[in-house]
This record gives C-alpha cells, structure tokens and sequence, in this order.
C-alpha cells in the first residue's frame, strides 16, 4: 500500500520563490526515507505540504487526497516533529505529551487515564521520565527536541514526518533516537524526515531523496542513490561514501 505519493507538485512562494518543480515520489507503507537537499533546496516547504499547510494538488495519503482527511483522521495518521516549536504557555512535559493524543480524544477533549499512561510510556522512551512534571520552559534545546518525538509517539500516527530529528542531540540522544526511530520503522509505520546528515541518512533510511533547487535529483534505495559522485553533485562539494571497520562513513 502507499502511505504517501506526491504527483507532479510545484510550490512558488508569494514573493515568487519557485521551491519545488514538479516533484513526483511515492513512499509504501513502512519505507523510511531520508530527503537530502542543500540549505534552500525545498525539504521544508515539502514537509508543508505533506501536511497540507501549503496546499497544492495531487498528494495522497493511503490512497486517499491529503485535502479530503478530517483534522482528527490527519492527527491519527500523520504526525509531524518538528525541530523546535514557540510556546506560548508552560505547560509541563506531560501536558504538552498529551497533546499528541488529540486525535482520539472525544467532543469534550478530556483524556483518559490510558491518554495519561501512553504520554508517560512516550516520554520514558525519548528518557524524559523523570522531568515528567516540569515546565517545558526548562527544558534544554535537547530536550525540546526529545519532547517533540516523545509527542509525536504518543499520537500513534501511521507516518512521522521528522524536520532534522537529531540536530540539536548530543551522540548519546542522537544514538538513542536512530533506535527509536528504527523500533517505529520495525513496528511498520511510515518515516519520512529531512536531514543534512548523510551518514544519519544512510543508517536510518531505506530510502533517499535528493533535493536540488526544487527538482528531484534522484529517488530510489539508499543503496542505489547514496554514492559519492551523487552526494557530490548534490551539494556542489567533494564527498565520499566510504566503508570504515564494515560500515559505511560518509564524509
Ligand atoms: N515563507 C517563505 N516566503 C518566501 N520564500 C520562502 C519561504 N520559505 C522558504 N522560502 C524559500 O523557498 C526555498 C526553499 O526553502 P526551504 O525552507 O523549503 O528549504 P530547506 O531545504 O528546508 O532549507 P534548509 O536546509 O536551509 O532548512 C528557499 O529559497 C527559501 O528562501
């Protein structure tokens, strides 16, 4: 099944901005697939549409358009972290976890104690537990960003749309990230996130896509599109994709 597949999609900002020409990728169900681009090459502004905030037409989701999804039905199947997010009150961690389950709340909004207990589950898993009960003020731009996944756990989505997942992250979170991350992927769901780390890339990834001003330079298996000459063409930059004690470096 295709969780996602985007026809022919062309953005031009206001301003006249042209950031996507004619874009055309589809994502089965499951996928993990990494979009490398250049600072300006467009991945936000196709993060935009998947979520439908800059409207285009021809973007299905399992089949069906992305501008016919209910709000709720879009919070069940598609969840987005973002890098960072402006707040505007301060809730604590577990408050703000909660968010994620929205879309299953009923009319009254109020969760349950199994809403409670799936958020508190989440924020272990991203190692927030222990600051359950604190501001979200106080958090490290880390922890912002583990906080943001741990959300997007709770919410129990079919696809997670990720904006630089691990840029804010010490070695230690970004490691423990990838695992999450992979552990989704293993229980089926649909990861599609946008990175200028090749090597994240290629570890996470079963699939990449090449961004270059606006158009797809390339789209296939990571096998097939993650080369050096590729990575070379695409950021107008010596780059080498290397194996390092049986693994693949790239650098
Ligand atoms: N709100 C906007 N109004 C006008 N132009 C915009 C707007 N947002 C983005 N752009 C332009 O559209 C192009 C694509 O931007 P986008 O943010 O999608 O790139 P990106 O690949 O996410 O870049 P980065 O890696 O630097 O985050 C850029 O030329 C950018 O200047």
């Amino acid at each position: 099944m295709k969780a996602l597949e985007l026809r022919q999609i062309s953005y031009t900002y206001p301003g006249g901005t042209k950031a996507l020409d004619e874009i055309s990728f589809s994502v089965e169900e499951g996928q993990s697939v990494a979009i490398l681009g250049s600072n300006g090459a467009g991945k936000s502004t196709l993060l935009d549409i998947l979520l439908g905030w800059n409207k285009v037409g021809d973007v299905s989701l399992f089949g069906k358009d992305l501008s016919s999804y209910g709000r709720k039905e879009l919070g069940r199947t598609l969840a987005l972290v973002p890098q960072s997010e402006h707040y505007n009150f301060s809730f604590t961690l577990l408050e703000y976890t909660l968010f994620g389950r929205s879309p299953y709340l009923s009319q009254m909004g109020i969760p349950t104690q199994e809403d409670a207990e799936i958020a508190s589950q989440a924020l272990k898993e991203v190692g927030l537990a222990a600051y359950e009960d604190r501001p979200i003020t106080s958090l490290s731009g880390g922890e912002h960003q583990l906080l943001l996944l741990a959300r997007a756990i709770a919410q129990q989505s079919k696809v997670l749309l990720l904006d630089e997942p691990t840029s804010a992250l010490d070695p230690a979170n970004r490691m423990r990230v990838i695992n999450i991350l992979k552990s989704l992927s293993e229980q089926g769901k649909t990861l599609l996130f946008t990175t200028h780390d090749a090597n994240l890339a290629y570890e996470l990834a079963t699939h990449v896509a090449m961004l270059k001003k606006g158009k797809m330079l390339c789209y296939g298996t990571k096998e097939e599109t993650v080369t050096s000459q590729m990575l070379t063409t695409l950021y107008e930059t010596p780059m080498h994709v290397g194996m390092v004690e049986g693994k693949t470096l790239i650098y």
